[in-house]
């Protein structure tokens, strides 16, 4: 397979979602491989993303819960205390584990890791830190990326979400920017731990790419759980000093004094200095890799997957798209590609909002109004109902043409996370709402008005 001027089949660079998957799955087809990762194996997700941002959302929920127990008759102190270091410790054990397993399986793969941030020197060699050198035939991309700043007085007084899993006590009163993913992650997890926030996002809503009548919602909710929304002001300073902080926009003071701000405006690729220019690599006005809808950047044997590309950020795309490049390079499938429509998502808010395919705005847009017909559930879950609490979910689906053909799924509210990925797959093989009410329901579910919304 490979040829005697190459020291590997393979070189990959970034050993987070995109890198690993794709080495594993160039070693599967026989590939000799070498990864750099200068950092932890698993990148963004496993250290500083999904995983620990998804442990704290389990525990946050779990403060929800304590309080239902409460009200349903369990003997449960009036103030349940959190021991934040414990939360941390067994949210980091789980995170070792991840990088052992990882260890194990590169080892096992026959995959050479080299604990090295790489360098191109020429489009087909890869400089180590140590001066080492290490020719490939074909290279993998998958650099990721790393929170965007703000060019604002002050901004250095800021944290971005990296520091939020630095936190080894509660943090108190935090200002979140940014309206999109992370900042209403982050403003979930931590009113629910006890903390008090306020968001402040330039947009007049949160979550901009999701439907609007279900982030409306979602903005209630918050307000009702105390969180403080502060909608279409854009930060112009961050003033005062550590532990007692001030925003300001350009409209005047934010109310508030804040113990941490954190910006979540955004993410930039990792794309500079490491010599992309030396092999030719073709990058957009934003800095993200050039690819085409094979993973190919703009020199073929060059490919690139995940955050570094830009193309909808989630580590299931990263790892997808990279299996699949590697199918094509090594596994003789010429053909393989990610598409990339009707990806599902969750944002993990409380409650989470998980969604796939088209918002009822873009149904409308893309098939004019008379060829959308779009079906709802507000209901209140019984876990809810139980303790007379006024939560309610929300449950949409956006429908087209005279078939009806399922085009999106929104949900909001309990359960939703995990009641999406079975209906993503329906939406994908094009169902229509005739085939969601052939569906016998699952009684008594919050799933089951997905198949009864009428
Ligand atoms: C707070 C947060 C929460 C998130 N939650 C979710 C979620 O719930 N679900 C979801 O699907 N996605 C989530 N994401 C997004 C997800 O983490 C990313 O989309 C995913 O990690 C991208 O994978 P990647 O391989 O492209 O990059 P990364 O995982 O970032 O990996 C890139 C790796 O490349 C390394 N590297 C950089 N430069 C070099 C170099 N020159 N040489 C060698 N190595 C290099 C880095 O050290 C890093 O380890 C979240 C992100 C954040 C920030
Ligand atoms: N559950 C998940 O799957 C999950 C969770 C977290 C992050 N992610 C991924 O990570 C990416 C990054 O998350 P994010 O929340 O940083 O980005 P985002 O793209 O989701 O949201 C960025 C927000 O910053 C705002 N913004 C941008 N520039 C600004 C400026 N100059 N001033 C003020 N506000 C500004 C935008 O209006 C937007 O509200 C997401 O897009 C997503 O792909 C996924």
């Amino acid at each position: 397979m490979s040829q005697p001027a190459f020291d590997f089949d393979l070189v990959v660079l970034g050993g987070g979602s995109g890198g690993l998957a794709g080495a594993f799955r160039a070693a599967g087809h026989g590939a000799r491989v070498a990864l750099l990762e200068p950092g932890e194996l698993g990148g963004t997700c496993v250290n500083v993303g999904c995983v620990p941002k998804k442990a704290m959302w389990l525990a946050a929920g779990l403060a929800g819960d304590v309080a239902v127990a409460a009200q349903l008759g369990f003997d449960v102190p009036d103030t349940p205390a959190l021991d934040w270091p414990t939360l941390v410790a067994a949210r980091q054990r789980y995170i070792h584990g991840i990088h052992d397993s990882y260890r194990r399986r590169l080892d096992e793969a026959g995959i050479v890791l080299v604990p090295s941030r790489g360098q191109l020197v020429d489009a087909h060699t890869v400089a180590c830190e140590d001066g080492n050198r290490l020719r490939g035939r074909h290279l993998l991309l998958a650099t990721g990326s790393r929170p965007r700043r703000l060019d604002v007085p002050g901004a250095g007084l800021a944290g971005v979400s990296d520091d939020f899993f630095a936190f080894h006590a509660p943090p108190g009163h935090v200002a979140l920017v940014g309206g999109g993913y992370i900042a209403v992650e982050l403003a979930g997890v931590l009113q629910a731990l006890g903390c008090r926030v306020d968001v402040l996002a330039r947009g007049e809503r949160l979550l901009g790419q999701s439907d609007a009548e279900l982030v409306e919602r979602l903005q209630e909710d918050y307000r009702q759980q105390g969180i403080g929304l502060h909608l279409g002001r854009e930060l112009a300073a961050i003033e005062g000093g550590p532990g007692a902080l001030r925003l300001r926009d350009h409209a005047g003071e934010v109310s508030g004094t804040y113990a941490h701000v954190i910006l979540a405006v955004g993410r930039e690729p990792n794309t500079s200095g490491i010599g992309l220019e030396r092999a030719g690599v073709e990058l957009d006005r934003k800095g993200h890799v050039v690819v085409d809808a094979f993973q190919r950047s703009s020199v073929p044997h060059i490919a690139a997957v995940g955050d570094v590309t830009g193309r909808a950020m989630l580590t299931p795309v990263a790892i997808s798209a990279a299996r699949r490049a590697m199918d094509r390079v090594f596994g003789g499938r010429d053909d393989a590609r990610l598409d990339y429509d009707d990806v599902p998502t969750v944002v993990f808010s409380h409650p989470p909002l998980a969604a796939v395919g088209l918002t009822e705005a873009q149904a409308r847009e893309r098939h004019g109004d008379a060829a959308v017909h779009v079906y709802r559930s507000l209901f209140r879950p019984m876990r809810q109902a139980l303790v007379d609490r006024p939560r309610h979910s929300l449950f949409k689906l956006v429908c087209v043409g005279d078939e009806r053909r399922v085009a999106g799924i929104h949900l909001l509210g309990e359960g939703a996370d995990e009641i999406l990925q079975g209906f993503a797959v329906a939406l994908k093989r094009g169902i229509t709402l005739d085939d969601l009410h052939d569906t016998v329901a699952i009684h008594p579910t919050s799933a089951e008005e997905v198949v009864l919304m009428r």
